[in-house]
């Protein structure tokens, strides 16, 4: 089988609003996720992080280049049932419930009511949202929240995760609640691509990293070689360094 997730010499650029020049999103990125790795996407606001998720998640079509998942499309519809994606501001039906929404998100995935029964309760009860399952989510603190869109992207078992952001607005408890199941899930060979601002998270969640910086691609590697490469001790002076190097 061919490698995860293969991005190859991806071009984007969004319909020009009126009155605006679109500069691309995209510019040549390609990249890889291994089987079972876990890649950290970072890059300053506006790098292009979003695009490559809702590019992933066929929400978007690149104009030139190729995404391959398992050299498949994104575009084929029965993949949906291989990724877990958690978006970056979730949105829930204002009076559901969490399981209210597992029942529906099982439902689209074509599990048998016993399986999302026995998945919802595994999920509840390890992101410590079992005894809140019948309370409206909008009750939900931002954490709360943010851990139920987990068991959402969790409960039909993918291979894959993409995760837009997942420690965001967390506070320290829940940035470390969230940091430990992402730990917990790459133990299980789960494969993981996510973004984020928070580099330390990177450092210490992510196999490898990618950075990207207007568009473009300016790392792909370990820690240990982003040090290397700009001789720094750091991944934020290296973030840093990948950043200004050719900068315009
Ligand atoms: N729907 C859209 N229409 C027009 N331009 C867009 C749209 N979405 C993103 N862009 C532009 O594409 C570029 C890349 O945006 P993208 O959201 O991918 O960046 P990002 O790295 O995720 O940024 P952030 O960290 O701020 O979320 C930016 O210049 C942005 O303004």
């Amino acid at each position: 089988m061919s490698e995860g997730v293969v991005f190859s010499e991806v071009w984007k650029t969004y319909e020009r609003e009126l009155g605006t020049v679109s500069q691309p999103a995209l510019r040549g990125v390609s990249f890889s996720v291994r089987h079972g790795e876990t890649l950290g996407l970072i890059g300053a606001n506006g790098a292009g992080k979003s695009t490559c998720i809702r590019l992933l998640m066929d929400f978007i079509r690149p104009d030139r280049g190729s995404i391959t998942l398992d050299g498949r499309s994104p575009a084929e519809s029965a993949l949906r049932h291989d990724i877990g994606y958690l978006p970056e501001i979730a949105s829930f039906p204002s009076s559901l419930t969490i399981l209210d929404m597992l029942r529906f998100v099982g439902a689209t995935h074509r599990l048998p009511k016993a399986t999302i029964a026995e998945q919802s309760e595994r999920w509840l009860r390890t992101l410590d949202l079992w005894e809140a399952r019948k309370r409206p989510i909008r009750t939900f603190s931002k954490g709360m929240q943010q851990r139920a869109s987990f068991v959402l992207a969790l409960v039909h078992d993918p291979s894959l995760l993409i995760l837009d952001e997942p420690m965001s607005g967390l506070d320290p408890i829940g940035r470390a609640s969230i940091g430990n199941l992402i730990h917990d899930l790459k133990g299980q060979g789960k494969t993981i691509l996510f973004c984020t601002h928070i580099l330390e998270d990177v450092d210490r969640l992510a196999d490898r990293l990618l950075i990207l910086h207007k568009g473009e691609k300016r790392f792909e590697g370990t820690s240990a070689e982003l040090a290397a490469t700009f001789n720094v001790p750091s991944i934020v002076e290296g973030f840093l360094k990948a950043i200004e190097v050719n900068a315009p």
